[in-house]
């Protein structure tokens, strides 16, 4: 994608991050256009955190150019940051305060905010809005994480694994809350390891495996054409496994049929997100360790 810089919501060159030994960030490109929800993959310890905690102004880099809302997240503001909404992958939330009062609390800091009332409603919270924090479950903390990124009505949504510990109806509902945001222009940033969330919510989306970026485009194109070709999976008449990857599945299972009468557990497989992520993530092997030079020590 090639865009006007100023149409970029964030636009990083090279970025690396380096702790220790290990290259966590390794030379990273990336563009995100303003409205664009941008879905950033990557097994545990990839590197997903450490990019997006840089991005939102919490972590330094060992090298690169990053600019966030036209701002360089290293040099940033409190009215910088006002711009932005943060889910973190961990809740920081203080127990002893109802919904509400933590909402209201919050939506102060901000020159624009949401109408409280009508962000709790839309994350599902009206019953429990007069419920301390700390008496909440699990999921219904995490909604409280992303009411609050939302009341101040940010340019730019940075959602870090939000839907880890959500039950399947709260995890749709969640996905309709983005939508909304999304058809309201906001810019996201999501980081899951639901790949059924990730092909739902992502314009586009980029594979970190081992600190490198080894995918980045349209979610629907991740890992090219070849990657979401069918495969036809069956035993033939020896027992053995056979599989063959075909733009004309049906044409191949009446062949079969017609060969073997019917094939022990045929299967026609259209590849997912998650089938394509795999390949990808197999395909690309491990980390490498840091050049001397860059060694770093980080603080915890
Ligand atoms: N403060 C730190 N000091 C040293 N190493 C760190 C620190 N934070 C992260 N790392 C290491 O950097 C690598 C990347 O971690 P990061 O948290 O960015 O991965 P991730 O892709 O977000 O993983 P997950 O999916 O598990 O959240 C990991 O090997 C991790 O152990």
């Amino acid at each position: 994608m090639r865009a006007n810089p100023s149409d970029l919501a964030v636009r990083v060159r090279g970025l690396r991050k380096v702790y220790g030994d290990l290259n966590a960030v390794d030379g990273i490109d990336l563009d995100i256009a303003r409205g664009e929800t941008f879905a950033l993959l990557g097994p545990n310890g990839a590197g997903k955190s450490t990019t997006v905690e840089i991005l939102e102004g919490y972590r330094h880099r060992t090298g690169g150019e990053v600019s966030v809302l036209g701002v360089d997240p290293a040099h940033a503001r409190l009215d910088w940051k006002a711009r932005l909404g943060i889910v973190l992958q961990s809740t920081g939330e203080s127990g002893q305060y109802t919904v509400r009062e933590q909402l209201s609390h919050f939506a102060r800091f901000y020159p624009n905010p949401r109408k409280v009332g009508e962000v709790i409603a839309a994350v599902g919270l009206e019953r429990q809005a007069n419920t301390r924090i700390g008496k909440l479950s699990g999921g219904q903390q995490r909604r409280v994480d992303v009411a609050l990124a939302i009341v101040g009505r940010p340019e730019l949504l940075f959602l870090d694994e939000p839907t880890t510990g959500f039950d399947p109806e709260a995890r749709h509902e969640f996905w309709g809350l983005i939508e909304e945001l999304k058809s309201e222009g906001t810019t996201i940033l999501l980081t899951t390891h639901y790949l059924d969330e990730a092909a739902r919510l992502g314009d586009r989306g980029g594979v970190i495996v081992g600190g490198r970026l080894i995918a980045v485009g349209r979610i629907d194109e991740l890992g090219g054409a070849e990657a979401r070709i069918p495969l036809v999976r069956w035993y033939d008449e020896a027992g053995v496994r056979r599989e063959e990857r075909t733009e004309r599945p049906a044409e191949r299972v009446v062949e079969l049929a017609r060969q073997l009468g019917e094939p022990r557990e045929l299967e026609v497989i259209r590849p997912s997100l998650e089938d394509v992520y795999l390949g990808l993530v197999h395909a690309a092997g491990s980390p490498s360790p840091a050049p001397e030079s860059a060694k770093e020590e980080e603080p915890a």
